[in-house]
């Protein structure tokens, strides 16, 4: 399925794994796509996008200078800007932000090795007009920003403050003389930090700040803020803006810093939908809710989700074919070097990748479906669900982030020294990936905000009153006890359930025991937070395993018997391998025995057998195109070492016989003449 353009000759390794393959690849490809119409859609526009005039880069990204790699990012951003402006809109209208953003995202990683400048234009600045601004003011931003005129980011976080919100220092004061706000940066740490793109990229920008009138400050509101001139580019005045420098990952993204010397914007730029202010200085609320201002947070929360599980799909990919192509020692004296990927240690570490990735896309879809929901509640005024799903989507963005960076990283590991190269894309996708761990919510301080929605939760349960559905498993597990153990895939399920349950009642009495000795509930809590941590992480590995395992089902209803055979493997092998990952937790709070254990790990190595010889099938399922890989590593055709080859031939340092170097320091200090 993959592009394998031109006819080239296929590493022989490769095309024997394809031909043993079980299963009818393209079966799979559709049931992650959502159906073969979005796989036909995706490939249509992964065709017309792609073309190598476009994507062409002489010199590799990452033998540029900094200014040269910014340069060449907008360049491409503005290409791969135009084809969205152009055509791609006419594959869903405003829809495009919601499913085929995907497509989108997915298409960009072709253009840019790290990252678009304009990410955060498309990610966060649209999203924000769309769920932060009234209908007029929608009206008057939103065509400008779809059609490019004007470019925006979003700017929240400060060098002082990113987690906490409320500590946020930049000031918006109402001045009704003027009918104007005025923005102020009061401190060196009030100053905004981070923001994608605001280095030199973007003319405007969503800025988050306290909004004060008539003399109370109301907390934070977003505003629309210009912040370049839009003809020269020149910092308006008032305006103190740059780049924030060399970062692990990131580096074309121009993240920035913002500061405003009394800089004043018109009353309608802020954005209105959730609180006005009236003429002359009146504040009026009209969120019920009161965390509506952090919707755009909770959207790309959900859509990280997505974004991780598919780069976890891009490094399988990689370090699966790459593990298919090399050889390396012996397993018996005289025998050929076998493929890598028959050391049942590499499928250990590769294995769980696949499965990941597919846990994760499912939880994804059923989270992106659960969203829709919520959202189309909060257009009804409704807002119960708000606290629920905002639990569970921190929970689900923590874990999804960090289970993916890690497995990225044991990606490279199975790559050996390769992996280690810039050319195999697998430190880029990981520099990219760990990020998603710390931006949006860091991961403990999201995972602390799903254990209070957890500890609310049981003291529901303890007082008989209903709990929502994600939670709902607490009556169940409620009594104290050890939960009954039952190895089959729903048994395990209930286990995870059961420990979560378990973690969380632990968390109560410790919380409980600390208020007795006359500490405040805070200090409780914080002494408390590194349980709350694991019971908020046991309760999110719960849920991905249970949506993981029940879509999957699903899914597989109406799938060809060797499909859904491999399906059900790879469910199998997530939920073993987690089972024995927290053997600990599952001795403490179920009812699993030592011959239990030993069960286990026998089955979890034979599942390991069994995938094996579909392995290659199974990431070629992805149907990741070798231009959205980038890996010499990687490609569909094996070539590894004429890739590998290809590319360090490309170094500028190739580019003559001798540096110059050598007659400037290494001669001199030859001759001991330096
Ligand atoms: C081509 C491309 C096309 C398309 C692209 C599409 C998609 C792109 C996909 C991915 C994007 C990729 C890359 C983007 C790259 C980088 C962007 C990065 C951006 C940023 O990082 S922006 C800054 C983000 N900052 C944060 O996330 C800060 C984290 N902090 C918080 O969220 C809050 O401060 C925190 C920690 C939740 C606490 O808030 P606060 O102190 O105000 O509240 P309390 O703790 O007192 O709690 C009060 C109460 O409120 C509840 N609550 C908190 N938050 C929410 C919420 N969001 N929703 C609902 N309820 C909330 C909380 O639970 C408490 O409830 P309780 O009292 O317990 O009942
Ligand atoms: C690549 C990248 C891109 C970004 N892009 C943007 C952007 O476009 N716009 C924007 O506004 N921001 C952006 N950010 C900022 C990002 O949102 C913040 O860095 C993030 O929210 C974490 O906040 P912080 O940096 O203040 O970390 P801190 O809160 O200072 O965290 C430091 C440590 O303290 C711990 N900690 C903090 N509070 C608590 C607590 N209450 N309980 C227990 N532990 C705690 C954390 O767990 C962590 O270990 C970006 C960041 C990165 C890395």
């Amino acid at each position: 399925m993959s592009d394998n353009k031109g006819v080239r000759r296929v590493n022989e390794d490769l095309a024997r794994e394809r031909a043993n393959c079980s299963f009818d690849v393209r079966e799979i490809t559709f049931l992650l796509d959502g159906g073969e119409n979005n796989t036909i859609t995706r490939k249509k526009i992964e065709d017309f996008t792609l073309t190598d005039e476009l994507l062409s880069d002489k010199v590799p990204d990452e033998c540029l200078s900094p200014k040269e790699k910014y340069e060449n990012a907008v360049r491409k951003s503005c290409l791969f800007g135009k084809l969205v402006k152009d055509k791609l809109l006419e594959f869903g209208g405003l829809e495009t932000f919601g499913p085929n953003s995907f497509v989108l995202r997915r298409i960009a990683d072709a253009f840019f090795k790290e990252i678009s400048p304009l990410l955060l234009h498309l990610g966060m600045f649209v999203p924000t007009i769309l769920g932060q601004c009234t209908a007029e003011q929608q009206s008057e931003w939103l065509p400008r920003a779809l059609s490019m005129q004007v470019i925006g980011t979003y700017a929240q976080t400060e060098l002082g403050h990113g987690t906490f919100i409320r500590g946020l220092e930049t000031t918006a004061t109402y001045d009704p003389e003027t009918e104007e706000f005025v923005l102020h940066s009061p401190t060196l740490s009030s100053f905004k930090w981070w923001a994608g793109g605001l280095g030199k990229t973007v003319n405007h920008c969503i800025v988050v700040a306290q909004l004060h009138t008539k003399g109370q400050c109301h907390g934070t509101h977003p505003f629309i803020v210009q912040i370049r001139d839009l003809e020269t580019h020149q910092p308006l005045p008032g305006i103190k803006v740059g780049e924030i420098g060399p970062k692990l990952g990131f580096n074309t993204a121009d993240n920035g810093f913002l500061g405003f010397d009394k800089y004043r914007i018109p009353r309608m730029n802020m954005m209105m939908k959730n609180a006005q202010i009236l003429k002359d200085g009146t504040y009026v609320k009209l969120d019920r809710h009161g965390k509506m201002t952090y919707g755009t947070m909770v959207f790309i929360r959900v859509m990280v989700v997505n974004e991780v599980a598919f780069n976890l799909a891009k490094a399988a990919t990689i370090a699966v074919r790459y593990s298919a192509v090399r050889r390396q020692s012996e397993k018996k004296p005289g025998e050929p070097e076998p493929q890598i990927l028959d050391y049942v240690t590499q499928q250990h570490k590769l294995f769980i990748c696949i499965a990941t990735a597919h846990a994760l896309q499912l939880t994804s879809d059923w989270l992106w479906r659960t969203f829709s929901g919520v959202v189309t509640d909060i257009k009804h005024g409704k807002t119960d669900s708000l606290p629920e799903f905002h639990a569970l989507s921190s929970c689900l963005k923590a874990i999804s982030t960090s289970d993916a960076a890690l497995l990225i990283e044991q990606c490279r590991h199975s790559c050996g020294g390769h992996g280690y190269m810039m050319s195999s894309n697998l430190p880029l996708i990981y520099s990219f990936v760990t990020a998603t761990r710390t931006y949006e919510g860091d991961y403990t301080v999201l995972l602390l905000q799903t254990a209070r929605f957890l500890i609310k939760a049981w003291e529901q349960a303890e007082a008989g009153k209903p709990l929502t559905p994600t939670v709902s498993y607490l009556t169940k597990y409620f009594k104290d006890g050890r939960v009954p153990w039952d190895s089959t895939s729903e048994g395990i399920v209930n286990a995870a359930y059961g420990v979560a349950a378990g973690k969380i009642s632990a968390c109560v009495k410790s919380i409980r025991n600390r208020v007795k000795t006359g500490l405040s509930y805070e200090d409780a809590w914080d002494l408390t937070t590194v349980q709350l941590v694991a019971a908020a992480e046991a309760h999110c590995r719960a849920v991905i395993c249970d949506v993981y395992r029940s879509e999957a089902v699903r899914l597989t209803e109406k799938s060809s018997p060797n499909v859904r055979a491999v399906m059900r493997q790879l469910t199998t092998l997530y939920l073993h391998y987690w089972a024995l990952e927290r053997i600990g937790d599952l001795l403490r709070y179920s009812a699993v025995s030592e011959e239990d254990v030993v069960a286990l790990q026998q089955k979890y190595e034979e599942l390991l057998a069994l995938i094996r010889p579909d392995a290659v099938g199974l990431v070629d399922a992805f149907d990741i195109r070798d231009e959205i890989l980038n890996s010499t590593l990687g490609a569909y055709d094996g070539r590894v070492y004429e890739r590998l080859m290809e590319e360090a031939l490309k170094s500028p340092l190739n580019a003559e016989p001798v540096n110059r170097s050598f007659h400037m320091y290494l001669k001199p200090l030859m001759q001991g003449k330096l």
